[in-house]
């Protein structure tokens, strides 16, 4: 089953509204195709600015982070509800910053992917391990923990909307990015978990994204690997001309 590619962007905590607004924008003009899914993930404040601004173009906007209840005395907290009203369609869960800086657990990652998907939301699941579980071997176990964790009660008509991130810690603002073969190991053997835990057809449709260094120079070697469907990017994703330039590689 051919998966179609995406190539997103997450801002992380970068850019004013305005400067959002005008990197939305000019990705937006420069953007020449069409064949793959584009998506912006700015901080909430710029997030419904910047989805106006891309009212009328193909682009999607989507949230770094969300809460598990739709409203309440949560100070400080944003909603799937109040993302999806802003103009969200993605939400990432889970990043690795959020488990390593917030205390994020699977528990809460998967909290948060289910009020995702109640809210009508396309949860992105991030998951990868540090530099000294891959030099322990547990690569494999720390992937399967963390999926078997945020996707926890899930049905398999469920996971249509579920998208993964592998997106080892190591590689993460680093420039150290993850050769071709470790990314096409690591997304098979995501691709293998869900397709035991779930069935196989749910496994083929999975769009399983690689983020991690990202930049134009690596990004054809990576996406050409058949279980690679797409980037998030970070560093790379602030600049109009390195974004475009991932996209024209994919
Ligand atoms: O964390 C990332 C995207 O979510 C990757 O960040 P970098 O592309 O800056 O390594």
């Amino acid at each position: 089953m051919s998966r179609k590619l995406m190539i997103a962007g997450n801002w992380k905590l970068h850019l004013t509204v305005e400067e959002a607004v005008a990197l939305a924008n000019a990705i937006a003009s420069g953007l020449s195709r069409d064949d793959l899914d584009v998506l912006l993930i700015p901080g909430f404040l710029a997030l419904e600015p910047v989805a106006l601004s891309l009212s009328t173009s193909p682009v999607l906007v989507g949230g770094q982070n969300l809460f598990w209840e739709d409203q309440g005395a949560y100070t400080g907290e944003v909603s799937g509800p109040q993302l999806k009203a802003a103009g969200a369609r993605y939400v990432l869960v889970g990043h690795s910053e959020r488990r390593q800086y917030f205390g994020e657990s699977e528990r809460t990652c998967c909290l948060r992917l289910n009020a995702a998907l109640k809210a009508g939301l396309r949860p992105i699941l991030c998951v990868g391990e540090t530099q000294a579980e891959r030099e322990a071997g547990r690569t494999e176990g720390v992937l399967e923990s963390q999926l078997a964790g945020g996707l926890a009660g899930l049905e398999a008509a469920q996971m249509a909307s579920v998208t993964v991130a592998y997106e080892p810690v190591w590689a993460i603002g680093t420039g150290l990015t993850a050769t071709e073969e470790q990314a096409a190991e690591a997304h098979a053997h995501i691709r293998a978990w869900i397709g035991s835990r779930f069935d196989k057809g749910v496994a083929n449709s999975t769009r399983i994204l690689y983020g991690g260094s990202v930049n134009p120079a690596n990004a054809a070697g990576l996406l050409n690997q058949p279980e690679v469907d797409g980037a998030l990017v970070g560093g790379a994703s602030l600049k109009a001309e390195s974004f475009l330039g991932i996209i024209q590689a994919a």
